[in-house]
């Protein structure tokens, strides 16, 4: 099932919608969603994030055919989760999502510097970029496949 998509979203294979796709436990509390100034905030730097890295010239290639309003959505979903907002994750799991791309090491370099970049925009503290970047880095080996 594929629920919640939005107008304008491309059909996907039929998946297991649930939680644990998003790959992390969420932090607890809201602490960490706070610092992110909740949805608004997570909303802002996934569109930086994703307009920066498919203007990237070491990346653009890799967001051209993608379905960018679905990744804008499952992207945002992700976050809020992870960082305990009140939000459900309906995307695919990590693996799914990137095992047929062929990510390498400097691809995720590339998306780590933009998501940088974007919270340090929004004033996110660095510490607090920092939990997030940790919480994120296990996913690598899902992801990271070449
Ligand atoms: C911690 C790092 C990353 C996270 C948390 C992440 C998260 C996600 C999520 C939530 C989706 C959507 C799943 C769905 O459609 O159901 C996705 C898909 C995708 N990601 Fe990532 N991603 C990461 C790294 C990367 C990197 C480094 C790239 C390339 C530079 C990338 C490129 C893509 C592409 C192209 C898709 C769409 C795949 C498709 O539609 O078939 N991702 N990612």
């Amino acid at each position: 099932q594929d629920p919640a998509h939005m107008p304008g979203e491309e059909a996907v294979d039929p998946y297991s919608v649930a939680d644990a796709n998003a790959g992390a436990q969420p932090f607890a509390g809201t602490e960490m969603f706070d610092a992110f100034h909740g949805q608004a905030g997570i909303d802002r730097i996934v569109d930086r994030m994703l307009d920066r890295s498919a203007a990237d010239p070491r990346t653009a290639g890799i967001f051209v055919a993608t379905d960018m309003i679905r990744l804008r959505r499952t992207l945002k979903e992700q976050f809020c989760y992870v960082l305990g907002g009140p939000c459900a994750y309906t995307g695919r799991s990590m693996k799914d999502a990137h095992d047929d791309i062929g990510l390498q090491p400097a691809d995720m370099g590339a998306l780590v510097e933009h998501l940088q970049t974007a919270m340090e925009e929004e004033g996110v503290p660095f510490h607090t970029q920092n939990r997030f970047l940790a919480k994120l880095a296990p996913m690598r080996r899902d992801i990271v496949t070449r």
